[in-house]
C-alpha cells in the first residue's frame, strides 16, 4: 500500500516573550491539525518564545520558562499529531537555539541549531552554543530530517541529516522580510532538494518584531527530473496560514504532493505590506491601538497617515496640522485634504502662541544674537511638545516621519521632529517615498484597513519637498536633489562602496565628500532616533553598527 504522511504547517504569528499565548495559539492549532488526520504538526524556528528573543534568552528564568511551557505542551497534546515547535533548550552546561519534537505527552528529542547566524540582525554566536551533527527522527513512516533556519542555507548540515537517513528536510525559519529575499530561499531550498535529492519544506514565521518583519510565504521542493525542483506549494507572504500538506512515498522516495501557490507580492507591494504589518504588530503586541502623527502637507506624513490608517483603520489615526507663520495655505489645504480622504480625525493646533512664549523666555539670553537655525529648530521642538502631550493625555502613539534619505544625512530636529515611538519610513529612500505613494494611489488590497483611491492627492507627490521652518526653504538648498543623494546614500550604505569607487561610477567627488560627511557626523542622532520597519539588509540599527565618536574619512 502506498505510504503517505500529513504534516501541518502553522505559519503562525506569535508574541516575543508571551509563553503561555504562544502555546495557547500552538494547543489550538494541534487540535486542528488532529482534526484533519495529521501525523505532525510543525511551527516554526523560535516558535514558543517569539523570536528574536535577543539577550533575553540568556536569561536562566526565561529559558527555564520556556523549557517548562514545552513539557506542559507536550503532555497536554498527548495523544494525536507529533509536534514540532522551536524555543530555546539549555543542556545544564551551554544554551542552543533548539527544535523540540513533541510526542505521546513527551519531549521525545531536540534538535539543536549547527550554523548559528552572526550578521545584519543576527548575533547568534553571542547567545547559542553551535549543536553538534544530528540524525533524523522517525514519525510514522518518515524519518525527518530539520536543519533550523541557517542550518538550510549551507550544504553541509542537511548533507550530514541525509547521510544519516533523512528521507524530508523540514526546515523550520525565524526568517525576517528584506526586499528580494523570497527568491534567495527558493534558490537555497532548491540547492539542498538538489544536493540531497529530499523533498525540503520550508516553514516561516509570520508578523512584526520591533523593526523585523517576518513574512511567512512557507513553500515546499521536490527534488527530481520530472520537475527539476519545482515549488511544490507556495503559502502567502505576510498572512498566517495553517497548511495540510501531504507526502507520497513514490518508489523514488517521499515527495510533496502538490498544493496550493498563493501569489507572492511584487516589490513595491510588499515594501508596503511590511511597513504595514510592522506597525499594526508592534501596537497590537505593545498594547497601542490609536497613533497620531504630525500631517505637514508634505509627502512624508502623507504617506506615514495611509500606512497607519491601513494598519489600524482610519478611526484609530489622528492627523495634526501645526502651523506657523511659515505654513503655506497650499501646505494647509493639503494635509486637510490627505486626512480626509484617508478619513482620519484631523486637529490644527497654531504654534504662534508657544513660539512668541519661548522666544519671550530666550531673550534675555539670546540678547544681540542673529537667528539661525537655533529658531527654526524651536518650532519643530515645538511641534513635539504639543504632539507627546496628545500622546500622554489620549494615550495615542507618536509615529515619526522621517524618510531614509533624511535619517542618512542628520536632516532632521533631534527632539524635534524625530520624537516618536515608531516610523514604519524610517528605511525607505526618499525617491522610494514617492513612488511608494503613487503605488498606494493605484492599489487597493483587503488587508488594507483605509479606503481604495487616491488618498495622497498628486500635488502633494509632485511639489518640491520643504521643511517650511523659514520662508522658501526647500530642502534642496541643503541638499542634493534627492534623486542624486538616495544614489549615492545607497554606495555609501547600502552597497559600502568606497567614495573612489562612487567617483569612478561617475558621482561628482565634492558631492560625494558631502554626503559622506553628514552621514558620519549624524550617527549620534540615528542613535537617538526612534524603531521603524526594516526592508533592507542595510537598516539603520543592527544591520549597520558605526561608532558615534570617528574622525576617520574616506579619502581614496
Ligand atoms: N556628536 C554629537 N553627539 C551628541 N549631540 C550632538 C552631537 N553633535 C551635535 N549634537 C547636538 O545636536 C544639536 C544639533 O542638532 P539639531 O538640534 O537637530 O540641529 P541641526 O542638525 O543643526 O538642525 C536640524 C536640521 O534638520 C533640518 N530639518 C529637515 C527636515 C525637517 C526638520 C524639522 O525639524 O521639521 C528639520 C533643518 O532644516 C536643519 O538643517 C547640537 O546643538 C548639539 O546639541
Ligand atoms: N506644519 C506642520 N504641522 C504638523 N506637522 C508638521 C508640520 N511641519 C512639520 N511637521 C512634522 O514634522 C515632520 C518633518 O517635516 P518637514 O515638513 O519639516 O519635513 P519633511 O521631511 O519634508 O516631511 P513632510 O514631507 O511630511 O513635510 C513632518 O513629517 C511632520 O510630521
Ligand atoms: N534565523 C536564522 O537562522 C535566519 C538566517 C537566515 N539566513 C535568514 O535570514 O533567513
Amino acid at each position: 500500500m502506498t505510504q503517505r504522511f500529513r504534516l501541518t504547517l502553522a505559519q503562525l504569528n506569535p508574541t516575543l516573550g508571551a509563553i503561555d499565548e504562544n502555546a495557547a495559539l500552538a494547543r489550538a492549532a494541534w487540535a486542528e491539525s488532529r482534526d484533519a488526520g495529521a501525523d505532525m504538526i510543525a511551527f516554526p524556528e523560535g516558535f514558543l518564545t517569539g523570536y528574536q528573543p535577543q539577550d533575553l534568552v540568556m536569561r536562566t528564568a526565561f529559558w527555564r520558562d520556556a523549557m517548562d511551557a514545552a513539557d506542559r505542551l507536550a503532555r497536554d497534546c498527548a495523544d494525536g499529531p507529533a509536534i514540532g515547535i522551536g524555543a530555546p533548550f539549555h543542556g545544564g552546561r551551554d544554551l542552543f537555539n533548539a527544535y523540540y519534537i513533541l510526542e505521546g505527552g513527551k519531549v521525545r528529542l531536540r534538535v539543536t541549531k549547527q550554523v548559528l547566524p552572526n550578521e545584519t540582525v543576527f548575533d547568534e554566536k553571542r547567545l547559542y552554543t553551535p549543536g553538534p551533527d544530528q540524525g533524523p527522527f522517525r514519525i510514522g513512516p518518515l524519518l525527518i530530517g530539520t536543519p533550523i533556519c541557517e542550518d538550510a542555507w549551507w550544504p553541509g548540515v542537511c548533507a550530514t541529516m541525509t547521510a544519516a537517513g533523512a528521507e524530508i528536510l523540514l526546515v523550520p525559519n525565524g526568517s525576517p522580510y528584506f526586499r528580494g529575499k523570497m527568491p534567495i530561499r527558493h534558490a537555497h531550498m532548491r540547492d539542498r532538494a538538489a544536493e540531497t535529492g529530499r523533498a525540503v519544506i520550508y516553514l516561516n514565521l509570520v508578523g512584526g518584531q520591533d523593526d523585523q518583519v517576518f513574512d511567512g510565504g512557507s513553500f515546499g521542493v521536490n527534488p527530481g527530473a520530472e520537475n527539476g525542483g519545482d515549488i511544490a506549494f507556495q503559502l502567502p507572504a505576510f498572512d498566517e496560514a495553517l497548511a495540510h500538506i501531504d507526502l507520497t512515498e513514490t518508489g523514488a522516495g517521499w515527495r510533496i504532493d502538490p498544493g496550493e501557490r498563493a501569489p507572492l507580492p511584487a516589490e513595491w507591494e510588499a515594501d508596503y505590506r511590511a511597513m504595514v504589518l510592522s506597525l499594526a504588530d508592534y501596537m497590537r503586541k505593545t498594547g497601542f491601538s490609536r497613533v497620531l502623527l504630525g500631517l505637514s502637507g508634505g509627502i512624508d506624513s502623507a504617506i506615514v497617515a495611509a500606512i497607519a490608517t491601513d494598519a489600524l483603520g482610519p478611526d484609530n489615526v489622528r492627523c495634526v496640522m501645526l502651523p506657523s507663520e511659515f505654513t503655506t495655505e497650499t501646505s494647509l489645504d493639503d494635509a486637510r485634504a490627505v486626512a480626509e480622504a484617508l478619513g482620519c480625525r484631523y486637529d490644527i493646533i497654531p504654534i504662534a502662541g508657544p513660539r512668541a512664549a519661548v522666544t519671550e523666555a530666550l531673550a534675555p539670553l539670546f540678547n544681540g544674537t542673529e537667528p539661525d537655525v537655533t529658531e527654526e529648530n524651536i518650532q519643530s521642538r515645538l511641534r513635539g511638545v504639543l504632539l507627546m502631550a496628545l500622546s500622554n493625555k489620549f494615550g495615542e502613539m507618536l509615529l515619526t516621519t522621517g524618510n531614509k534619505s533624511e535619517g542618512a544625512v542628520g536632516y532632521a530636529t533631534i527632539y524635534g521632529d524625530m520624537a516618536g515611538g515608531y516610523n514604519p519610513i524610517k528605511d525607505l529612500y526618499k525617491t522610494r517615498v514617492f513612488e511608494t505613494c503613487r503605488w498606494r494611489n493605484a492599489n487597493h488590497r483587503p488587508w488594507m484597513k483605509g479606503p481604495a483611491g487616491e488618498v495622497i492627492a498628486p500635488r502633494v507627490i509632485d511639489k518640491p519637498p520643504s521643511a517650511e521652518l523659514r520662508a522658501d526653504q526647500k530642502d534642496e538648498d541643503s541638499l542634493p536633489p534627492y534623486e542624486v543623494l538616495d544614489r549615492v546614500l545607497d554606495g555609501l550604505i547600502d552597497r559600502e562602496a568606497s567614495v573612489a569607487e562612487l567617483v569612478a561610477e561617475g558621482f561628482d567627488r565634492a558631492v560625494v565628500k558631502k554626503v559622506e560627511g553628514l552621514i558620519f557626523t549624524s550617527e549620534y542622532k540615528r542613535f537617538q532616533s526612534a524603531p521603524g520597519t526594516r526592508l533592507t539588509p542595510r537598516s539603520f540599527w543592527l544591520d549597520r553598527r558605526y561608532p558615534m565618536v570617528n574622525r576617520w574619512r574616506d579619502n581614496s
